[in-house]
């Protein structure tokens, strides 16, 4: 990924390349002039230029005008001063953002946007509009920070957009609309997505004062009164964006094994311990490792982890994508099976068992054959926690027979 920063002062030049290279591990040119930046423009492909407004062979922001007119380049604005009138018109030309040069938190922002730009590439909006004007408006603002934009002109055809796009992160929508308004649409987005899954910004030109407040109460994440300008809509998505972020490390954290990835403990439980699943049919296989601590013992703790990491790999290929696979704890694996009986989740244990046998794992000490012992049981009007313990039992008794072995309950 490559940057170029087109500044006369040598010092923030310097500092923005430092931070750029510290932070983002990009390339970075320097270009002191108008004509050096052209020269370089010609040369290479760059992810953003990052430009003062008034250069010494140039003046009135001529170099920011080029860059996204005949290099289609985004383009981040350093300024000193700028008047309303200049602020305005600056970002009429369609810039990511301009930046003032007055401290050095200055330089961390640029930083963070020139991060969020390249993320937001691989970010999904949905923007929600019965007014095609207001929706390519909206559309325009967020091509400028490189999103990927999806657009619907009802709240029926943005559920509709939803259940075919399953990696939309933020939903951005109007209040007056045809069918079903904006709060009503945000209700029943929220009925399945939770703030982890998908952010969302309510827009209104209605002069209703409480209409803020019910979006938010409703679901959204925050609101904006349009008309708006540029730079609060820019200012509001990242934010949005950023808590998201947050949300969805805070809830990965809780319910992803920060080893192997996969679930943990807690996730399987609040995925399978509800009211709701009593009566459905569920069996549960509770795996562990043959003479784990012996590959700890002899190849080391590192070794012993990449086993781990390998193993919950292969059990998440094998069954992730229909059934729910975690980690119990050190080498304890659970896989909750929705819908099968013992009988064929023995049988598809037993087939996982084989392959893992005949199989060695690659480590740093060699290839290592790993083995290991399962109990299966299903619930039979009984607690999870109660079901979980027949299985422990089972397994306790896989142990016994002498390992490498599928046992369920006769
Ligand atoms: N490398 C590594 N080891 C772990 C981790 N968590 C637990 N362990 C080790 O796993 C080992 C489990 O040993 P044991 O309970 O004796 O079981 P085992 O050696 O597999 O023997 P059997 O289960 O009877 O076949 C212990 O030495 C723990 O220190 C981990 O995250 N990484």
């Amino acid at each position: 990924m490559r940057i170029l920063i087109v500044e006369d002062s040598e010092t923030i030049s310097k500092i923005l390349k430092h931070l750029i290279v510290q932070d983002l591990g990009y390339h970075v040119d320097i270009a002191p002039d108008m004509a050096s930046a052209l020269t370089l423009l010609e040369q290479h492909q760059y992810f953003v230029v990052v430009a003062d407004l008034n250069l010494p062979d140039a003046s009135n922001g001529d170099i920011v005008r080029l860059v996204l007119s005949a290099y289609k380049t985004p383009c981040i604005v350093l300024t000193s001063n700028l008047d309303a009138d200049q602020r305005r018109e600056i970002l009429k030309l369609g810039i990511v953002d301009y930046i003032p040069k007055d401290n050095r938190y200055s330089y961390q922002y640029v930083v963070k946007l020139i991060d969020r730009l390249y993320r937001n590439q691989q970010v999904k909006v949905l923007v929600v509009d019965d007014s095609v004007v207001s929706r390519k408006f909206v559309r325009m603002l967020l091509e400028h920070h490189l999103f990927q934009v999806i657009e619907a002109n009802d709240g029926e055809a943005a559920l509709a957009i939803l259940e075919q796009e399953d990696d939309i992160q933020l939903l951005i929508t109007d209040y007056n609309m045809p069918i079903i308004d904006g709060v009503e649409l945000i209700l029943r987005v929220r009925e399945k997505y939770n703030r982890e899954d998908i952010a969302i910004i309510g827009l209104s030109n209605d002069n209703d004062e409480s209409l803020s407040a019910k979006f938010i109460k409703n679901g959204a994440n925050d609101f904006l009164q349009k008309p708006f300008v540029h730079e609060e809509f820019h200012c509001r998505v990242l934010n949005t964006l950023d808590s998201l972020d947050m949300m969805r490390n805070l809830w990965s954290k809780a319910n992803r094994d920060y080893l192997t990835k996969i679930y943990t403990r807690l996730y399987f439980f609040s995925e399978h311990n509800s009211k709701d699943s009593e009566n459905a049919l569920l069996s549960v296989a509770l795996l562990d490792l043959d003479y784990f601590k012996k590959i700890n013992d002899t190849h080391g703790h590192d070794v012993g982890d990449q086993v781990l990491i390998e193993f919950a790999q292969r059990l998440d290929n094998a069954f992730g994508s229909n059934f729910t696979v975690a980690r119990f704890g050190g080498e304890e694996f659970v896989v909750a099976f929705k819908g099968l009986d013992d009988i064929k989740t023995t049988t598809l244990m037993d087939k996982f068992r084989e392959q893992c046998e005949a199989n060695p794992m690659q480590t740093t000490a060699g290839d290592l054959v790993v083995t290991f012992s399962c109990g299966v049981a299903t619930r039979n009007n009984e607690t999870l926690d109660q079901t979980l313990q027949r299985a422990d039992e089972l397994l306790y008794q896989a142990k016994t027979a002498g390992r490498n072995q599928v046992i369920r309950a006769c």
